[in-house]
């Protein structure tokens, strides 16, 4: 492994059955960095997600995490909250733990994804974009280096959609993460990633680098290229004519 990665994944195919999920996969994830994973439904995101997660194993090939491919240091998050509803919110990030350090832990991550006034609220009292915030905050209580994230916004309006983006990303930087992002939306892959992977057939697979600190332009731009390698040039030329 060399000494930047945090992940490394090498000629993994996944078959179920018959069905080849996922051909001869290679990429390199470094520390730090924020990848992206989109592309046509059906073309092996999240089972490469839960791949890297470990929740299950390759047919073959081989996935390493860190130094001591230990699944230990990674959290993942999903569109579903997963918020226990008789708990509250402090309880949620500490799970009822008595301890006075865990507790002021978990205090400090709630102010970290602002929502520090809303430790004694249970669950139906809050909006699905403060259920994200407060699951998000509840992924980073064991201290993780590597986040994983299921399409964790796809339920979201728009604005509340932007606002967590940009939480996530300040949250990101903030913990030195590196992380995973699965998502329909190119825009968003286009607003966070410094990568991109786009999961085409089994087959195949692209990837595009971000510019640093774009602008919007420059995402319209990158996001456009993203689409046109999931669709092809032509179905983009024909819903455009
Ligand atoms: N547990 C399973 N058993 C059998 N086939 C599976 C299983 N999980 C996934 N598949 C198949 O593997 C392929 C990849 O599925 P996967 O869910 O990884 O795609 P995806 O890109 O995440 O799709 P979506 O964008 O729709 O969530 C699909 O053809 C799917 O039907």
């Amino acid at each position: 492994m060399n000494k930047n990665s945090m992940i490394e994944i090498k000629n993994v195919n996944k078959m179920y059955q018959n069905l080849t999920a996922l051909e001869n996969v290679n990429l390199n994830i470094n520390q730090g960095e924020f990848i992206a994973l989109v592309g046509m439904s059906g073309g092996g995101k999240s089972t490469l997600l839960r791949l890297i997660a470990g929740l299950e194993k390759p047919t073959s090939g081989e996935i390493t995490v860190g130094k001591d491919n230990s699944r230990s240091v990674m959290r993942m998050m999903f569109q579903e909250d997963r918020l226990l509803p008789w708990m509250n919110v402090l309880d949620n990030l500490s799970f009822g733990s008595k301890d006075k350090n865990t507790k002021a832990h978990a205090k400090e991550l709630l102010d970290l994804v602002e929502l520090g006034d809303y430790a004694n609220h249970f669950p139906n009292q809050l909006s699905g974009g403060q259920k994200q915030r407060i699951a998000l905050a509840r992924a980073l209580m064991t201290n993780p280096k590597v986040l994983l994230l299921d399409e964790p916004l796809g339920a979201l309006d728009a604005l509340t959609r932007r606002k967590m983006q940009d939480l996530i990303l300040d949250v990101c930087q903030k913990q030195h993460l590196t992380t995973i992002l699965v998502t329909h939306d190119v825009d968003e892959a286009a607003r966070m990633a410094d990568r991109i992977v786009v999961m085409k057939e089994s087959t195949n697979y692209y990837e595009e680098d971000c510019p640093k600190n774009r602008n919007a332009g420059q995402i319209g731009i990158v996001a456009d290229r993203v689409l046109n390698e999931i669709l092809g040039e032509k179905e983009i030329q024909k819903q455009t004519a």
